[in-house]
């Protein structure tokens, strides 16, 4: 397994330019299955999430063809024939955005069998609001031996779905399903995050009738049938807001572009608030920190456009240095402090009680061995990294290739000492 070296005390100078967005490219990639034209995906982040969820698709029938395209990146997917409706437990398993073909594949062809995905480590996330939706849209499921059974033999149905409370993947998976239902769905209480947005407007240019994403109230008018579309995928804000807290975190100045500034206020006031000097600009923002150290500043995860539980471990690596103490709540996921320990290991002073974790800030860590044990947990590490005395080695970054984009080679660019050492094959994708 590869691991990656970092040795502190660099500061950033210079421009990163911000990726398409992984939480977006997947359920725009899932999109293809809707319809037997090609679907065209450009400015497409090349990850191992996209890569192996490219594989599940080509095993259910899709020819997924990467390219490099006038402007960057691009995927074409193109799903002539469902040649199977079957999800394997050990293509779910290894990556839970592979769960998202559910949906696509009953609205297509009114059958599938996918492994449930389970648990990992940030939390149990059950699916169970998934699998309410695509009851409520007339689907019939029953669970077996870690299968969702899914039968709608006379297509889905338009219906009203309120859910409980805000699930970004089960408003995007009663999206998916309910463009090809027959009438009205209602999607009450929606998630409202940037990347649901994205999808109405890909699944719209493939012929869909989708109102409201981005607010809590969705309207699809069903259609019978979908076409092929291009469609350019939103840039990543979690990718924007974990190099903006990198450049907070090492000072120097660096520029970020090809992104969007608006969709990371939450993050953008909150390194103001710390003392940080945020210039937003027309394609990104400039994050610049010469000399002082940041004041200690208390987050809360919400749903958007509250602070992204995606953005908490990085946030929580730039306290470590700060003046004071930080109070950091996460809302979303009940097992997310995993980052903790690990961050602990370079010498950061940090409790966690319940969904609470105090960091007081200390003047310096140290470098030393350090585990990922989730994405964004990883990236944090590599943060914290970049301002330990000495080498900070990081261990099980497949969890972070899953999300990060050549981030050796974007943080190198501006002055970071940033190496991988290639060990022997990839580990699960879980996360
Ligand atoms: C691939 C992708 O886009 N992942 C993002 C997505 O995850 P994901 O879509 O899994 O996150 P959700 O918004 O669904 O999860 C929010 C909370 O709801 C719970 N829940 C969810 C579904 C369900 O059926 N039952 C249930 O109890 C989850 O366990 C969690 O505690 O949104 C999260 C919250 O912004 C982000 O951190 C993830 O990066
Ligand atoms: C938790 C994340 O992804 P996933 O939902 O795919 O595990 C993430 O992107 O931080």
């Amino acid at each position: 397994m590869d691991r990656i070296a970092i040795t502190g005390g660099a500061q950033l100078n210079g421009i990163i330019p911000v990726s398409g967005a992984k939480n977006s490219a997947i359920k725009l990639m899932a999109a293809s299955l809707l319809t037997d034209q090609p679907l065209r995906l450009t400015n497409m982040p090349r990850l191992a999430d996209t890569r192996f969820l490219g594989k599940l698709l080509a095993r259910l029938g899709a020819q997924v063809d990467e390219r490099e395209g006038p402007d960057g990146s691009e995927t074409v997917l193109h799903a002539p024939e469902i040649t199977s409706g079957f999800a394997p437990y050990d293509l779910v398993r290894q990556m839970r955005a592979s769960f998202n073909v559910l949906g696509p594949l009953i609205a297509r062809t009114g059958q599938a069998k996918v492994s449930l995905p389970g648990g990992c480590t940030i939390g149990a996330r059950p699916v169970d609001l998934h699998l309410q939706a695509l009851e409520a849209l007339g689907a019939k499921i029953d669970l077996h031996e870690g299968y969702v059974y899914a039968q709608a033999p006379r297509g889905l149905k338009g219906a009203e779905i309120e859910f409980p409370f805000v699930s970004v993947g089960a408003t995007e998976h009663a999206m998916l399903a309910a463009v090809l239902a027959d009438g009205v769905t209602l999607i009450k209480n929606a998630a409202c995050e940037p990347e649901l947005l994205d999808l109405q407007i890909c699944l719209n240019a493939m012929g869909a009738k989708v109102e409201g994403a981005g607010t809590p109230t969705i309207t699809i008018t069903g259609v019978a049938k979908l076409h092929g579309a291009t469609h350019s995928v939103i840039p990543d804000r979690i990718e924007m807001g974990t190099y903006a807290v990198a450049a907070a975190m090492a000072g120097g100045e660096v520029q970020l572009t090809r992104a969007r500034p608006e969709l990371i206020d939450s993050l953008l006031v909150k390194l103001e608030e710390a003392g940080c000097g945020v210039v937003r600009t027309e394609d990104g923002v400039v994050i610049r920190r010469n000399g002082h150290r940041l004041e200690a500043v208390n987050v809360e995860t919400q749903p958007y456009p509250g602070f992204a539980t995606d953005l908490q471990a990085q946030f929580m690596a730039l306290m470590t240095t700060a003046k004071g103490e930080s109070h950091i709540r996460e809302t979303i996921f009940e097992n997310r402090f995993m980052h903790a320990p690990e961050l602990r290991r370079l010498g950061a002073d940090i409790s966690v009680s319940g969904g609470e974790a105090r960091v007081r800030g200390v003047e310096r860590l140290e470098g030393a061995e350090v585990m990922a044990t989730d994405l964004r947990a990883s990236v944090s590490l590599v943060i914290a990294g970049l301002v330990a005395r000495g080498e900070t080695t990081v261990s099980r970054i497949y969890h972070l290739d899953r999300g990060f984009e050549r981030l050796e080679e974007k943080l190198g660019a501006c002055g970071a000492q940033v190496r991988r050492i290639k060990g022997d094959g990839e580990g699960d994708l879980d996360g």
